[in-house]
């Protein structure tokens, strides 16, 4: 039978029509932005390391281990700080706002790091190029099934080759989150709405062919990493119970009473 000239609208063909928005100059500009302090705030510098750094080769205790890993922290948490500060729309908020957002994402863009410098070679988290922790050194702090959770979660993102701007916007939208007491929340939710729309933009302009729902399975990963903030929040709590303390800046920043 001919088929008219325009041939029949098949749903795919319509689909195929769909032209993808380029990302506007304020988004490239914005991510730009975002890529380049995370690259000034990627690793704690020589000397910070170095005040850290210990030498396992004696006893290579659970408890060097833990402090090892909270001193680390420390200057990882103190990398986000300063990441924030720099993020387009923080400086605009009231400082109480900043606070919450800060003692709230802080966990959570941790673990995001800790994906970042996971190596699938080695299946090793090498944080500030200092000592490779696998899941059984992890273990051998105290945090043995947390870290199976935490390894999963790496490996996971590695798999879907998350990039450097991906990263920079999941902890942007990560930090300007609904959290609990926000004075200002509908400001924080028109700021995370900015960067969620740059991160779409994003997917959809990077990755061709279009990897199947890219922008879902990266926005499924920012309901992922409250998860894994709250098992943080939990651990936290477990460890006075362990005894073993947390350093001060730690249990203040995660609330983590009676330090
Ligand atoms: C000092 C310190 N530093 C960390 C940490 C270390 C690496 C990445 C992220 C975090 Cl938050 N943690 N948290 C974890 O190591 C931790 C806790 C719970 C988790 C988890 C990690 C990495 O991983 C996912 C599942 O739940 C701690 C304390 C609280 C031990």
């Amino acid at each position: 039978i001919a088929e008219d000239k325009a041939g029949p609208i098949s749903p795919m063909s319509a689909m195929q029509r769909t032209t993808t928005k380029p990302l506007t100059r304020e988004q490239e500009e914005l991510i730009n932005t975002l890529v380049y302090y995370q690259e000034e705030f990627e690793q704690p510098t020589e000397a910070d390391i170095k005040k850290i750094r210990f030498n396992f080769d004696g006893e290579d205790t659970s408890d060097m281990r833990f402090r090892h890993i909270t001193e680390m922290t420390i200057l990882t948490v103190q990398l986000i700080v300063e990441f924030s500060k720099q993020l387009p729309g923080f400086a605009t908020l009231q400082r109480e706002d900043q606070i919450t957002l800060l003692k709230a994402c802080s966990s959570e863009v941790m673990m995001l790091r800790a994906a970042r410098r996971y190596d699938s070679k080695t299946d090793c988290i090498v944080f500030g190029n200092s000592f490779p922790y696998t899941q059984a050194s992890y273990a051998l702090a105290g945090l043995g099934d947390s870290a199976e959770v935490l390894f999963r979660f790496c490996r996971s993102l590695c798999k879907m080759k998350v990039d450097n701007a991906e990263y920079a916007l999941l902890a942007a939208i990560a930090i300007f989150s609904e959290r609990p007491n926000l004075k200002e929340l509908k400001k924080v939710e028109k700021l995370q709405g900015i960067y969620l729309e740059a991160l779409k933009s994003y997917v959809e302009n990077r990755r061709l062919p279009r990897s199947h729902m890219v922008f879902a399975k990266l926005l499924n990963i920012l309901t992922e990493l409250r998860t894994l903030g709250n098992i943080n929040s939990e651990m936290c709590f477990s460890l006075t119970f362990k005894n073993k303390r947390l350093p001060p800046f730690l249990a203040e920043i995660w609330d983590v009473s009676g330090y």
